[in-house]
């Protein structure tokens, strides 16, 4: 049974869908990074909100861990390079949480509208300072969004109904879809000088980090009112309590901080500032949503290999998963493979399907074949890793797709590129679930790959086979399964062996040495 940490608060939903999906699920939430790390090694999936950090050092302790999941959206919490060389999936619910937000977005406006929290203060303090807190009307007012996404684009939809104009900045926003949205989509420069209202909608990235920055801060318009419900970090806040203080911005509601919590803050205490507690997913219905979301999404996952939302590795649902999975069997022994069998630099790994393999889903099959094939050289590689590492040792990655049947009804072919030119290993399914190789390098053998086994490569001639079989049983070594295939009469032979348990080098140097005999290999599936 799979096993599953709950790190931080999150809705019991989740813990209620973990365990009818037959997952093992413990909620164990405030503890020190040490204390994670201590404990991390038991589990197959950490789920989290925005409170766990999940950094190298616990991924480094996670020895068993196979999945994050992050009940919400921003996943800047999450070291995502570690977590896939690590060969860890990383999952968020993307939309969980979007309304809430952008009404959160949409309420800090008001409030700095109509300075309603100094106002609520002041009251309740006894003052009664009706002429103290004058507000402003959002109707006809310009709202700038930066980022509009799925936060943005609601927040703009909730704007129009107040009837505000809104204009956005997103480099990312087609013009088509600006259209659909009703907003005018300008340059920074232009929102900066034309937006009453500033709200914020990005990701925290290399290019967004301090987009309201000293410099752009000055270019805003005076009487500026800024929200930020998206990341801390995507405007510098010594500079916007300066013009807070000078009156150039005439207000600033923050959700989000660059240290959280921020229980002590220069900003704190400034007039026309307003501050919630990274607050803008808190509602029961958002809290309730991603609970179930990344929950169903874990359980997929861990039971069933359904990925759904991952930021590091291709989705495959549910449904599509069973179909998909004996494919990605096939893949990946068919990598493996050619990892065994080739050595030296390898340029290009081409992937081809044919028949009815042509119509799945190719990204988990292709991730599949350079799993089988990296893993040759590296214990840690998996579907995750296996694209990035390819990537990153310059192999180029071909994927091609047939759909008409050839010799079988369905066909994976992998192939690469080597000094001797292309060489190619071909699998199918049997029963449409065992996959089992049906060429090599060109000759037509049928094999299940399996267990420990030998390959051979000798001259086609009388006597070979009781010599090799002679060999093995002095040697003590059982042969399971046998499997022959020739180019030619008489020409080259290959042998596909499947025996009992691993053959030594030395027994590999006997083989070599029989007459015939071109090359002999240990492979292991
Ligand atoms: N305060 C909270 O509790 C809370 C809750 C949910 C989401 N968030 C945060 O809100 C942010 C937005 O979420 P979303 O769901 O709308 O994301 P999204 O991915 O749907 O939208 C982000 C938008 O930002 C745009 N963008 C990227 N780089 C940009 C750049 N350099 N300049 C301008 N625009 C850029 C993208 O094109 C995209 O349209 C995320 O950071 C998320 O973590 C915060
Ligand atoms: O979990 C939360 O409370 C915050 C979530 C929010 O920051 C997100 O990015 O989805």
């Amino acid at each position: 049974m799979p096993k599953v940490l709950i790190s931080d608060k999150m809705d019991p939903k989740a813990a209620e869908i973990f365990r009818e999906r037959g997952v093992e699920v413990d909620e164990i939430t405030g503890k020190t990074p040490e204390e994670l790390a201590a404990i991390i090694g038991n589990y197959d999936g950490l789920a989290i909100r925005s409170s766990t950090k999940v950094t190298k050092a616990i991924l480094d302790a996670a020895t068993n861990l196979k999945v994050v999941g992050r009940a919400g959206i921003g996943v800047d919490n999450v070291d995502i390079p570690a977590a896939s060389s690590k060969g860890v999936v990383v999952m968020n619910t993307p939309f969980g949480n979007s309304i809430t937000t952008a009404e959160h977005a949409v309420a800090l406006m008001f409030a700095l509208a109509r300075q309603l929290p100094e106002a609520d203060a002041s009251t309740q303090a006894g003052k009664w300072e009706k002429n103290r807190f004058m507000g402003v009307e959002l109707t006809g007012k310009t709202l700038g969004l930066i980022g509009a996404g799925n936060i943005g684009s609601i927040v703009a939809d909730r704007a129009q109904g107040l009837r505000m104009k809104v204009i956005a900045f997103d480099p990312f926003l087609s013009p088509e879809r600006a259209v659909e949205m009703g907003v005018e989509k300008v340059e920074i420069e232009q929102l900066l000088a034309r937006a009453d209202f500033i709200t914020l909608h990005t990701p925290l990235t290399d290019q967004t980090r301090n987009i309201l920055s000293r410099e752009n801060l000055l270019k805003t318009k005076k009487g500026v009112r800024i929200i930020n419900c998206a990341r801390g970090g995507l405007i510098d806040e010594a500079a916007l309590k300066e013009l807070l203080d000078s009156g150039h911005v005439a207000g600033a509601a923050l959700d989000v901080f660059v240290t959280e919590p921020a229980k002590e803050h220069a900003l704190f205490g400034t007039p026309n500032f307003v501050a919630t507690p990274h607050l803008g997913a808190s509602t029961s219905e958002a809290q309730v949503n991603v609970a179930i979301q990344v929950a169903e999404q874990m359980a997929d996952f861990l039971v069933s290999g359904g990925v759904t939302n991952a930021l590091n590795m291709p989705s495959l649902s549910a449904e599509e998963a069973p179909r998909v999975k004996p494919y990605m069997e096939l893949a990946e022994k068919l990598g493996s493979l050619v990892g065994q069998l080739q050595h030296g630099t390898i340029p290009r790994v081409s992937i081809h399907s044919e028949g009815a393999a042509a119509e799945l889903n190719q990204k988990p099959i292709v991730s599949a074949v350079l799993s089988g094939f990296l893993r040759v050289h590296s214990d840690t590689v998996n579907m995750v890793n296996a694209p990035f590492l390819a990537k990153e040792r310059g192999i180029e990655v071909r994927e091609v797709r047939t759909e008409k049947e050839g010799d079988y009804h369905t066909l994976v072919r992998v192939s690469v590129k080597t000094d001797a030119g292309e060489r190619s290993v071909a699998g199918t399914l049997f029963g449409n679930k065992a996959p089992r190789l049906v060429e090599l390098f060109g000759i037509k053998v049928e094999a299940d790959l399996i267990g420990h086994m030998l390959y051979v490569v000798n001259e086609d001639a009388p006597g070979f086979i009781g010599r090799l079989g002679t060999t093995l049983g002095e040697a003590g070594v059982n042969i399971g399964t046998f499997h022959l295939g020739r180019r030619d009469a008489g020409g080259e032979a290959v042998l596909l062996l499947s025996v009992d348990e691993a053959v030594t080098p030395d027994l590999i140097a006997t083989v070599r040495a029989l007459p015939g005999v071109k090359t002999a290999m240990a492979l292991r599936f």
